[in-house]
């Protein structure tokens, strides 16, 4: 396993005992510390005036209550967070996401994550993550509409375009975003389109936002594949999850001409081994908002339901988990691996576990970590902000053609980082160094602040 470097052990244990009870913040902190070493042999300028420990600890935290009444008429009580990490390269950007396990600690280490993949995109964006406990699973759409209703009335007096600029996550698309758009726009007598990203097309949202994680993760692998001279032709996929990522990312796989065998939602998976039917998937996920157990039914053939299980257990040469944090440990990656996997790229945060990046790497099967793989959904929500700034509206080939060029140099700006710095195909210590980098030279110039 890799090591912090031992003068920076210090910040380490300050991040874990100062945010006790966090554990997917500190294995977040430590994968990214375990980076740095290499930069402050080279550079220890980067650890003057606390710069580093500056970058663990977040520029501002806020926690609301948020209450709202359910379909009985009954009072429910949730709580709200926003996490402003970092506003070194621009106002605080990251999504909002709506599920049960949502606590700060979740919140804190998205945002630390947000704060480097905003960096590589190379565009003017700092980093942020909020979200709510709420679980919007079996909500009606009139709850759903109180709950961001609500969920805005605290949060509206805290973003703005020049402040912090929310989007989708987990249970957060396009529907949430419209409620909270409205919200902010009564509340502040203002139609400040820059202020939420994910919106919708006739009232300024951009084409391709709703595809960018996906396809960018998918843009990301192809780079990588290419790099050892191969590309996704014929080759099998398992995508883990059924939501807005896992349905581009297999939507471009299927594209480029990958076959997808598996992908899952939190009740289990289903395998088609005629290559799974993306329009079906679609109806079901982003139409009826069912289960993925239902497309057996309707797809009939060869093709198997698989309640709780392991989606990793399905044999494939390219695996993208993009689900949630976690999904994917040390046992998984063993079966991934004993199975032939080549590539692994995590379309979701934070996927994997340490345990199951080591294995990975140390069989030389290719990995890209979500903060450069997945960063395709934040950077076409900064293109959407440029299209507000400029009241303007792009076409989809547009914005698609620039979406690939920033995962293409996002691509290669983590490869030659790796390579710069000793350490070749290692993409994780490549997007954490190029990431810190932009950051910190920001924070430099902006004094102790
Ligand atoms: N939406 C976006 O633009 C971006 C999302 N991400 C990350 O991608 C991941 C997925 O997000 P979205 O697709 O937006 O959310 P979503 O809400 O559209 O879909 C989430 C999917 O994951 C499944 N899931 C959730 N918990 C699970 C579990 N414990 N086991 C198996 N499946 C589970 C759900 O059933 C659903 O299919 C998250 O980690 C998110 O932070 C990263 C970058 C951008
Ligand atoms: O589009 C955005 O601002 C945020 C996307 C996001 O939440 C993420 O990259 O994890």
């Amino acid at each position: 396993m890799n090591t912090v470097d031992e003068k920076l052990q210090p910040i380490l244990s300050t991040v874990l005992h100062r945010n006790a009870g966090e554990p997917e913040f500190h294995q977040a902190a430590r994968e990214v510390l375990e980076s740095l070493g290499r930069v402050i042999a080279r550079h220890p300028e980067y650890s003057d005036e606390a710069l580093i420990e500056r970058i663990c600890e977040p520029e501002r935290q806020i926690i609301f209550r948020v209450p709202w009444i359910d379909d009985n008429n009954q009072v429910q009580i949730n709580r709200g967070f926003r996490v402003q990490f970092n506003s070194a390269l621009g106002p605080y950007k990251g999504g909002i996401r709506f599920h049960p396990s949502v606590n700060v600690g979740i919140i804190k280490f998205l945002g630390f994550e947000q704060t480097f993949k905003n960096a590589l995109t190379g565009l003017p964006i700092g980093g942020g993550k909020g979200g709510s406990d709420f679980d919007p699973k079996g909500k009606s759409d009139r709850e759903i509409m109180r709950f961001c209703q609500s969920f805005m009335i605290e949060l509206h007096r805290h973003i703005g375009e020049y402040v912090d600029v929310p989007a989708g996550d987990i249970g957060v698309g396009a529907r949430e975003i419209g409620y909270m758009f409205g919200m902010f726009k009564r509340l502040n007598n203002r139609f400040e389109a820059g202020v939420l990203t994910g919106k919708g097309l006739v009232y300024g949202g951009s084409r391709a936002r709703k595809e960018a994680t996906g396809f960018g993760t998918v843009f990301f692998v192809r780079s990588m594949l290419a790099v050892k001279g191969t590309d996704f032709e014929g080759k099998r996929c398992v995508v883990s999850g059924s939501g807005n990522v896992a349905i581009y990312a297999m939507e471009k796989a299927i594209s480029f001409g990958g076959k997808i065998v598996a992908c899952s939602d939190s009740g289990g998976y289903i395998v088609d081994e005629n290559g799974i039917d993306l329009e079906l998937v679609k109806q079901i996920k982003e139409v009826n908002r069912g289960r993925i157990s239902e497309y057996v039914a309707l797809r009939g053939g060869n093709c198997h339901y698989v309640e709780g299980g392991s989606i990793w257990d399905v044999p494939c040469e390219i695996a993208l988990p993009c689900a949630t944090q976690n999904e994917l440990n040390g046992k998984n990656a063993k079966v991934l691996v004993e199975n032939g996997v080549i590539a692994v790229a995590e379309g979701a945060n934070m996927p994997c576990t340490p345990e199951a990046v080591h294995l990975f790497q140390s069989a030389k099967v290719m990995f890209a970590p979500g903060k450069a793989a997945n960063a395709g959904g934040v950077a076409t929500s900064a293109l959407e902000m440029q299209q507000n700034a400029s009241r303007d509206s792009w076409s989809f080939a547009k914005t698609e053609n620039r979406l690939e060029e920033i995962m293409t140099n996002i691509h290669a700006a983590c490869h030659e980082t790796a390579e710069e710095y000793g350490a070749s195909g290692d993409y994780v210590l490549g997007a954490n160094i190029a990431g810190f980098v932009r950051v910190a030279e920001a924070m430099r110039a902006m004094g102790v602040i």
